[in-house]
């Protein structure tokens, strides 16, 4: 990375005065009309090597031109996304506030394609082979519990990085999940979580997997202690624990001392950040869910995208096209946020797991080398799956007073194919039907004509006008198979490092969230006593001398 920042680029200052001359200019509407090419010339389509992975991006209804597109590109030159990239893929130090190298790419490295040098990358396939021993054992029921039965539950305990991943790729590949074999999730600290879990569990068949890199945070190892606990109210032996307890981490020690052998904990290391983490050690459930040759395979789609992203040329690439139109909207537009559609009820928790993948990479305010910035980072990323947004918060999109980049992402073909894929040709027409929608809108003609009689009505005539010119992604796969969806998130991991570069900031730190664990230590600290509420603000003692009065 440069060391510099954003505006320091002659793009970005070509962007500003593209955006003051001509954004009205920039009318989808117009534009369409103007080339008929515009779909072919602003569209990609990506397939894997051997095919079984197909994608296409339409970024044709984007407020650009060809002279904006081409700027872009300029912009991602000049912001060394190229050099960055190589960087990390080499393993330099990229993560410079924490001294580390970037390399989740050596995590689905398939084949031992890239070279990579540092410690650790060498034992990512021993880490695979013990993960696949481990599931092979239990999912074939050669793992028994401390009573002699075979488990048919796992709970995996961690939080952030450590349960978002897991979480939304054992929803998305639900297909091909193991009959039988429950997936249970605990993550907030709160008491309610674990509870309400364990009333599903029995302790004679579930398997807890405490997934922690650090091993030390609080949500993690309180949430793991009351899973010990319950379990050995059942199983009394301390010595069972070695049979329903393992850990994911890269912190042997902790792991050892909270009672877990350390046989039983797949570790993985430093250079692997959290909501990068799914592929190492932490992707335990999501093997044990669909199975070592489907994790496999989601490894290979991954590792398809990395190639993709390493060796395609930036006009064609899929992860920076992606990355440079959010800067578009983010930084000339002033677009605050960027909503995550896709219409396929599997993947109903992906713009739950880009949240963090996004906002905790690049919400950051400090460039590498200490400067504020001038400009605006990381969006806020939302989003839930089609059709069920259409029916909540589609109306703002559509009629509201801020402009929503969003990505509208669908299936080819549906794993559920219901009534002859009656719904799932429902689904796709409003796939379809709402970008079109947004961007070409109904003006107040129209609306007159169709109203006939009651269009001298103006509240109602303009209640019924779309402005349109609300810009859109449409990303099409063929079906959501591990590979495919290995592929899907690696081109938002990437899209989220090519805005992180062109901002100069560091994507791969979040000291943002200590602060708050801190202050909750000390307050935790004085809960049981007001007199020992001091050092706060009138609010907070206000408030924790409330909670104490009434508790
Ligand atoms: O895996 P760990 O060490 O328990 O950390 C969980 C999460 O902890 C949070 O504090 C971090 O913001 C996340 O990035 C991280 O994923």
């Amino acid at each position: 990375m440069s060391g510099k920042l954003a505006t320091d680029y002659p793009a970005w200052s070509k962007l500003q005065q593209l955006y003051d001359a001509d954004h009205t200019k920039l009318v989808l509407k117009d534009l369409f009309a103007a080339d008929p090419e515009r779909f072919n010339k602003f569209s990609r389509t990506y397939d894997s090597p051997n095919k079984d992975v197909h994608v296409l991006v339409d970024f044709s209804k984007n407020l650009i031109n060809d002279e904006v597109f081409s700027t872009l590109i300029q912009l991602a030159k000049e912001g060394g996304v190229e050099s960055a990239r190589d960087e990390m893929f080499s393993g330099k130090h990229i993560n410079t506030s924490e001294d580390r190298a970037v390399l989740h790419v050596a995590l689905r490295n398939v084949g031992n394609e890239f070279k990579i040098n540092e410690p650790g990358a060498d034992e990512v396939q021993g880490v695979l082979d013990h993960m696949t021993q481990f599931a092979n054992k239990v999912r074939s029921g050669e793992w028994k519990g401390y009573t002699g039965k075979a488990i048919n539950t796992i709970v995996n305990i961690g939080i952030g990085g450590s349960d978002l991943g897991p979480v939304m790729v054992t929803e998305a590949l639900k297909p091909y999940g193991k009959e039988g074999l429950k997936c249970h999730f605990v993550s907030n600290v709160d008491g309610t979580h674990i509870a309400e879990i364990t009333k599903e569990c029995d302790p004679e068949t579930t398997l807890f997997i405490v997934a922690s890199k650090t091993f030390t945070t609080q949500e993690t190892i309180t949430n793991a202690e009351s899973a010990r606990d319950w379990f050995l109210q059942s199983a009394s032996d301390k010595a069972h624990i070695a049979k329903h307890f393992v850990a994911l981490s890269t912190n042997t020690k902790a792991v050892e001392a909270f009672g877990i052998d350390s046989a039983n904990m797949f570790k993985f290391w430093d250079w692997v950040g959290g909501r990068y983490s799914l592929w190492s050690a932490i992707g335990l459930p999501i093997m044990l869910y669909i199975g070592p040759d489907n994790f496999q395979e989601l490894l290979a789609g991954a590792h398809e995208m990395d190639k993709h992203f390493l060796e395609t040329k930036l006009e064609d690439n899929l992860p920076v096209l992606l990355g440079l139109l959010g800067i578009w909207y983010n930084d000339f537009y002033g677009a605050q946020t960027h909503a995550l559609l896709p219409y396929d009820q599997y993947m109903h928790k992906f713009a739950d797991y880009f949240q963090q993948g996004d906002m905790e990479s690049n919400g950051k305010f400090v460039t590498k080398d200490g400067r504020r910035v001038t400009y605006q980072t990381g969006p806020i990323i939302w989003g839930q799956s089609g059709t069920n947004g259409q029916h909540a918060f589609y109306q703002l999109i559509h009629q509201g007073t801020k402009l929503i980049p969003a990505d509208f992402l669908a299936p080819i073909e549906t794993q559920n194919p219901v009534r002859g894929g009656v719904h799932h040709k429902i689904l796709l027409s409003n796939f379809f039907a709402q970008p079109e929608a947004l961007a070409f809108g109904k003006d107040e003609e129209t609306v007159r004509k169709e109203l006939g009689a009651q269009a001298d009505n103006e509240a109602l005539r303009k209640s019924k006008v779309f402005e349109g010119n609300r810009p859109t992604n449409s990303i099409l796969f063929q079906k959501l198979t591990p590979r495919t969806l290995g592929s899907l998130i690696v081109m938002y991991e990437h899209k989220i490092f090519v805005q992180g570069c062109i901002w100069g900031i560091n994507s791969f730190d979040q000291q943002g969230v200590e602060l708050g664990k801190i202050l909750a230590k000390t307050v935790l600290s004085q809960l049981d006593d007001a007199a020992k509420v001091v050092d706060h603000d009138s609010s907070t003692t206000g408030l924790i001398k409330h909670y104490i009065s009434r508790a």
